[in-house]
């Protein structure tokens, strides 16, 4: 009873394959791709593994992407594509949004997916659920499960680009994250990183403050790495939280039905 797991983000579609559709299963086999290379997974990473009775996926790229990596699906396997659609309320968590269902299903679903596993660990908290992929996420969800609000902040590779598409003297290469960068290059890395520690740093301090206890920190993306360094307090980062979400999601489903 195979299940596979998709997050397709603007920038890379992720998958996991799963013995089973529950949080917990062992994981099989794994990888991603950037959107240009879709094409190349029914032929490729996808042709050894073995086919998964049912999927669940998450995307935000787009409608031409989705049936893209559909068309990757109906080729390699003969199994439905079902993507998660951010609803009023799902798996645990309520959602604060003032359209529920414009919010980004990755996020939604990342949201869902740091709730069980901190339910998991303890009793239940509020959260910062940080991702840092093409884009910057930081959601705010408080010790019931209420999805207060959150922010959306360029990712490092975009403020890069705007920076030097915007300006005249600002094409230099990557630099070293500094207190007090002493460079172009310095300056610029350390500017885009701190911004986000900075707006990261602003949520703790509104849930704390809202939520009277202090908030269970998750960060998740392929970005995640970059920040782990510059970051206060204490983030813990869980490369699978979408994937756990996609987990929680696709079992409730299957339990309903
Ligand atoms: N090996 C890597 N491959 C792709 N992206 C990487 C890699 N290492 C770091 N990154 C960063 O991660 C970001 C993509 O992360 P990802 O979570 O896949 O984004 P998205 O979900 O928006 O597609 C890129 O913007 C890039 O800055
Ligand atoms: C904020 C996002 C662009 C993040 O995308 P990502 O960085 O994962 O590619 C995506 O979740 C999205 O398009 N959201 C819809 C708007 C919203 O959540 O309000
Ligand atoms: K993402």
């Amino acid at each position: 009873m195979a299940f596979l797991a998709i997050d397709i983000g603007n920038t890379r579609l992720k998958w996991s394959l799963y013995d089973a559709a529950r949080p917990g299963a062992s994981l099989l086999a794994h990888g991603a791709e950037f959107l240009d290379h879709i094409e190349r997974l029914a032929e490729g990473p996808w042709a050894d593994l073995p086919a998964p009775s049912s999927m669940l996926g998450c995307v935000v790229a787009g409608d031409a992407v989705r049936r893209r990596a559909e068309e990757q699906l109906t080729e390699r396997f003969d199994c439905a594509a079902r993507w998660v659609v951010s609803s009023a309320a799902e798996a645990g968590i309520v959602n604060g949004y003032d359209h529920p269902t414009r919010l980004g299903a990755d996020r939604w679903v990342a949201m869902i997916g740091a709730r069980h596993r901190m339910l998991a660990e303890g009793p239940a908290r509020p959260m910062v659920v940080v991702m840092i992929g093409t884009a910057v996420t930081v959601e705010a969800v408080d010790v019931h499960g209420k999805f207060l609000g959150g922010l959306i902040l360029p990712g490092h590779g975009i403020m890069l680009r705007a920076l030097e598409s915007g300006t005249a003297g600002l094409h230099v290469p990557t630099g070293d994250v500094r207190e007090f960068p002493t460079n172009t290059s310095d300056a610029l890395t350390s500017g885009g990183t701190y911004a986000i520690a900075g707006a990261i740093e602003r949520m703790v301090q509104h849930v704390r403050a809202h939520c009277g206890a202090e908030p269970a920190c998750y960060m998740t993306g392929g970005a995640a790495w970059k920040m782990a360094p510059s970051m206060n307090g204490n983030f813990e980062q869980v490369d699978s939280l979408i994937m756990d979400g996609l987990l929680v999601i696709a079992q409730e489903r299957l339990l309903a039905s």
